[in-house]
């Protein structure tokens, strides 16, 4: 990307705050520090220990891109997006901005309480730079976008927290910006303005550039082109959403456990029963055939072989050893039609004493946006399980397959041992099982559900 193409570049940005123990601490800096400087002609000691919120971040982006931001509490997001908007210096760095950048972060925090709605529009152009002339002619489209009838009269501190966020978002909606930072804020409340928030921001990728900040690594694969994720201040990984996103899963799911990156088993050894699933492979039954010549918008979906080899992680005190898709007779599919009954088997085996182990799966589309998934955990809570070391044991999970757009999927198993809340990841296989949806009627949303019938009644 050539710099003249970017709306935004930040390069080596980096941002440390001094960290005083005691009060008293940042007075001895500020008196004596120079005071030594100057009559002993040398350094002294520092009162602060140095903290570093963000080091060296750099990253480019240009116009129609969508950039997510992940990263845990105090990664550094927000001090990131606030030397970007202008309102935080950096200690070192420079950011380049074409064109007007506007933040929505923790919506409407740049709201005055004691102001009434209008005169917070006022206040909250000023900061980005349009004065009050200009938020004149902008006023009536801004209060009929919120559309909080009479509290657009009244201070801010009367609004419910789904007002503010209309208020907010309709100022951004009309301040012409280039540049929309946003949170993941945005993403929850009332359905119909979140709705409304969305349209505007899918017309406005087209041409602008967009940063989005979250927690949630499904909300930036759904939204993003290009995903950021933060350390410690600095940047880990970055790159397709759909692999951002898993990593940084991964790391979450490690965390949550106590699980050390040395201690996860990466490297899966499986290839011997690579030759088991390739048999199964040829002996697939080939479901289209029931089907033949009904409609040319028939949801095909080609399953493909299970992969042992993909990307995976765990404790591996079980493996999951296959994956496959099978008729309501058992039968292994490798076509099988959206709205058809179908069962998911995941094959395990266990290396040690399992006690209630949970399998489970997910569904992904090809942004790894999760479609849907399920465990057998519910079903098996009250049923102590216990599987013994070598055992090899498999779950099934019987459903309708739902109607798939055009596109690549995949199935991404996993074993645990524990509770649904507290368990401690055994094998997690990314993406073991790919399929493809060749034809559908299915084409502006993400799944389509089987109808039982559909009618035209004229009266
Ligand atoms: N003024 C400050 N003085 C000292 N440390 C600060 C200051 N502002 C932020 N920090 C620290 O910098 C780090 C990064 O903070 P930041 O708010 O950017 O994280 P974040 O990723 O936005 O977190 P969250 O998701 O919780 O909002 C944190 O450890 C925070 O405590």
């Amino acid at each position: 990307m050539s710099s003249s193409s970017s709306s935004l570049i930040v390069a080596l940005v980096s941002k440390s705050y001094h960290i005083y123990k005691k009060p008293v601490d940042r007075l001895k800096q500020l008196l004596l520090s120079p005071l030594y400087e100057v009559c002993l002609k040398r350094r002294v000691k520092q009162y602060f220990t140095e903290f570093h919120a963000l080091s060296d971040v750099s990253f480019k982006a240009a116009r129609g891109e969508t950039i997510g931001i992940i990263g845990a509490n105090g990664a550094g997001k927000s001090t990131l997006l606030q030397i970007i908007s202008g309102t935080l210096s950096p200690t070192s760095g420079t950011v380049e901005v074409n064109g007007r950048v506007a933040a929505l972060l923790e919506l409407g925090s740049s709201f005055d309480p004691e102001f009434t709605g209008i005169e917070n529009v006022y206040l909250y152009g000023a900061i980005l730079g349009l004065d009050r002339r200009e938020m004149t002619k902008r006023l009536d489209k801004i209060c009929k976008y919120a559309d909080i009838g009479e509290y657009f009269h009244q201070p801010v501190k009367m609004y419910s927290s789904g007002m503010v966020m209309r208020l907010a978002f309709a100022v951004i909606v009309h301040v012409d910006a280039d540049i929309l930072i946003i949170d993941e804020a945005l993403t929850v409340g009332d359905a119909f303005f979140v709705q409304k928030c969305m349209r505007f921001l899918r017309d406005f990728r087209k041409n602008g550039t967009v940063l989005f900040v979250s927690h949630d690594a499904a909300a930036v694969v759904s939204l993003c082109s290009h995903v950021i994720w933060l350390q410690d201040g600095r940047i880990k990984m970055q790159g397709s959403p759909k692999l951002v996103s898993e990593a940084y899963l991964e790391m979450q799911v490690m965390k949550s456990q106590n699980i050390s990156e040395e201690q996860m088993n990466r490297q899966p050894s499986l290839g011997d029963r690579t030759s088991e699933s390739q048999k199964q492979q040829e002996q697939a039954r080939d479901m289209r055939l029931d089907f033949i010549n009904r409609s040319n918008l028939r949801n095909d979906i080609e399953l493909f072989q299970f992969q042992p080899d993909s990307l995976s992680f765990g404790q591996r005190m079980a493996s999951i050893v296959n994956v496959s898709m099978t008729d309501e007779a058992g039968c292994v599919l490798r076509w099988v039609v959206g709205g058809e009954k179908v069962k998911l088997c995941i094959g395990c085996e266990a290396h040690e004493i399992l006690k209630n182990p949970i399998v489970g799966f997910y569904v992904k589309d090809r942004l790894g946006q999760y479609l849907f998934g399920d465990n057998t955990f519910l079903t098996y809570e009250d049923k102590a399980l216990e599987i013994a070391a070598g055992e090899s044991f498999y779950a099934r999970f019987s459903f309708r397959m739902p109607l798939l757009p055009v596109g690549e999927y995949s199935i991404s198993p996993a074993i645990a041992v524990g509770t649904q809340d507290e368990h401690l990841t055994q094998h997690w296989l990314h993406d073991a099982l790919v399929f493809k949806s060749h034809a559908s009627s299915v084409v502006n949303s993400l799944v389509g559900i089987p109808m039982t019938s559909i009618e035209i009644i004229v009266q």
